[in-house]
């Protein structure tokens, strides 16, 4: 599928020396140059184009691809191909849909090395986390599978022997349109509990991220999805905005910025569409003067540093209670300091570049506006060139820790989407319970405490669709997982997530006569 320097010319996904390959693949080279469209079971150029867009390596500063933007035809014939396909797939049973995700599933796990690479090559993220990412979407997939066939409805009894029932029921063709932190788990949340439930999908990728939401396709199509259920359209905003204006679109998914949110709101609401919303956020993270001090440290580098920083539900406003601010901050400085940056197809690199070089500009200028309102940077928060000369073009930065910082500063109340931590310190538990909420944003929140009541109180207290309690930034696919306040609605993850991807009807059953007013006398 992909022409590599390893490669040796064009080879098949499914064939293991493909997966060996790319597996093995070195940062500097790989060109994607197969089709990045995907319709009716096969990668394919669209039908027509309203641009282009440029993807990059940003390890490298490498342009990998350039896309056609998919322009209104491509986009309906896309929407025409998966309502042929959900014909077809919504009329299978549960445990059909589960055989087919379960294989999705198995090949994915078969395939999680060359996967991970593609994703790091496109992403940026150390092949170390990409690896995790894959790890949570082949488990997406398992876990919708195991759902699947436990849709069901309720019986209700009436007077006179009547009955009524409910039947849940797929809404139809559903689009997914993503963001390019993780792209490739991000297509997982969104189709496999849309799949399972017997909808078909529409994916957009972020068109920083095209490349891996091809390989789910085929890998769908592979495990025995109908042709044209799963496929993929790439693009940015107008791509969007066909996909959310045609009128046979059921539902919109969405994962990006509260503004595009705002318009992708808006849009579906033109067309009475329920919409799933996974925006931003700058949660807080309370580290109470109790807490396991090791733990709370670790838990302050997995809320700010995974993904280069580039995670929606980071906790950057790391408050933490007076009596430790010094010891946590020294600690939290010295394992900072440790983190090894670089080549994020190398092993032991835990940090690789930002996605792109304006959003490396952006994320520095965060910093240089933070020093100008005052607060210190006590570590960090400069470009970086690795040493390595095939790097030197990369977008790289080191993880910036910030002190001195206050409320209203802009840097603790504006999502960053980088390495960038803002230690607050706070005196009682009143106090940082009223500082962590104020804020637009509700997507997480975190709690460092040995003391459970307290852990619990706050936890409730906490205006957040997720608090972690002793540990940060982990997401398994048991559990909801969404936002409150601006940071969106709906919940992805979880049993909840059928309710956001099915409808309910409600069946009447008379087994009497029918009794009514207008009846001749
Ligand atoms: N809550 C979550 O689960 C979650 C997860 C990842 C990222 N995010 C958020 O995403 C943001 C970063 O991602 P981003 O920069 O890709 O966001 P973005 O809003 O710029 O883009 C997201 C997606 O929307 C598309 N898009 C842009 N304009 C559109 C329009 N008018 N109509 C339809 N689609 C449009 C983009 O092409 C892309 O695919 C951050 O705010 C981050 O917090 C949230
Ligand atoms: O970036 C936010 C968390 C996440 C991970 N995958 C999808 N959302």
């Amino acid at each position: 599928m992909f022409l590599c320097a390893v490669g040796a010319g064009v080879t098949s996904l499914f064939r293991t020396p493909w997966i060996a390959a790319v597996a093995a693949m070195s940062t500097g080279t790989f060109v994607q140059l197969e089709p990045l469209n995907y319709r009716d079971g096969a990668r394919v150029e669209p039908a027509d184009s309203c641009g282009t867009e440029k993807a990059f390596e940003p390890a490298t500063g490498r342009v990998i691809a350039t896309l056609q933007c998919s322009g209104e035809k491509e986009v309906s014939l896309a929407v025409k191909n998966a309502k042929a396909a959900f014909k077809v797939w919504s009329k299978k049973s549960g445990m059909e849909r589960c055989e087919v995700l379960l294989e999705a599933a198995r090949m994915i796990k078969e395939q999680k090395d060359a996967i991970a690479t593609m994703e790091t090559i496109n992403n940026g993220k150390s092949i170390f986390e990409a690896r995790l990412d894959v790890d949570t979407s082949w488990q997406c997939l398992e876990y919708y599978a195991g759902l699947a066939a436990s849709m069901a409805g309720e019986h209700v009894q009436l007077p006179g022997g009547s009955f009524g029932y409910t039947r849940r029921e797929p809404l139809g063709v559903c689009v997914g349109i993503g963001a390019w932190n993780y792209p490739f788990q991000i297509a997982c949340w969104k189709s496999a509990p849309a799949l399972a439930c017997g909808n078909a999908m529409i994916f957009k990728p972020s068109p920083f991220t095209p490349v891996s939401a091809l390989l789910l396709a085929e890998i769908y199509t592979k495990a025995g999805v109908p042709p044209g259920l799963f496929n993929v359209v790439q693009g940015g905003a107008a791509t969007g905005q066909f996909l959310c204006q045609h009128p046979d679109v059921a539902k919109v998914s969405f994962t990006g910025s509260v503004p595009t949110g705002v318009k992708i709101m808006e849009m579906s609401a033109k067309g009475i569409k329920p919409v799933t919303l996974e925006l931003g956020g700058k949660s807080p993270l309370i580290i109470f003067s109790d807490c396991d001090l090791e733990n709370a440290v670790k838990g302050a580098l997995l809320a700010n540093f995974l993904s280069q920083g580039q995670v929606c539900c980071n906790g950057t406003r790391v408050f933490v209670q007076q009596e430790i601010v010094d010891k946590f901050t020294e600690e939290v400085v010295k394992q900072t300091k440790k983190i090894k940056i670089g080549d994020p197809l190398l092993e032991d690199t835990r940090m690789g570049p930002l996605i792109n070089g304006p959003h490396l500009e952006r994320v520095c200028g965060f910093i240089k506006l933070a020093k100008e309102q005052g607060a210190t940077v006590l570590y960090g928060g400069e470009q970086y060139v690795p040493t390595d000369p095939k790097l030197k073009f990369g977008y790289y930065m080191t993880p910036c820790i910030l002190t001195n910082c206050s409320d209203g500063m802009t840097c603790v109340r504006e999502e960053i989407f980088g390495p960038v931590m803002s230690i607050l310190s706070f005196e009682t538990e009143a106090e940082v319970l009223e500082r962590a909420n104020d804020t637009t944003f509700g997507l997480a929140a975190g709690i460092f405490t040995r003391d459970i009541q307290r852990a619990h109180r706050v936890a409730a207290e906490l205006q957040a669709g997720t608090c972690y309690i002793n540990n940060y930034n982990v997401s398994p696919v048991e559990l909801p997982f969404g936002g409150y306040k601006k940071s969106g609605f709906g919940r992805e993850n979880g049993r909840v997530t059928l309710e956001y991807y099915s409808q309910l009807k409600t069946v009447y059953v008379e087994m009497g006569n029918v009794e009514s007013p207008f009846e001749s006398q």
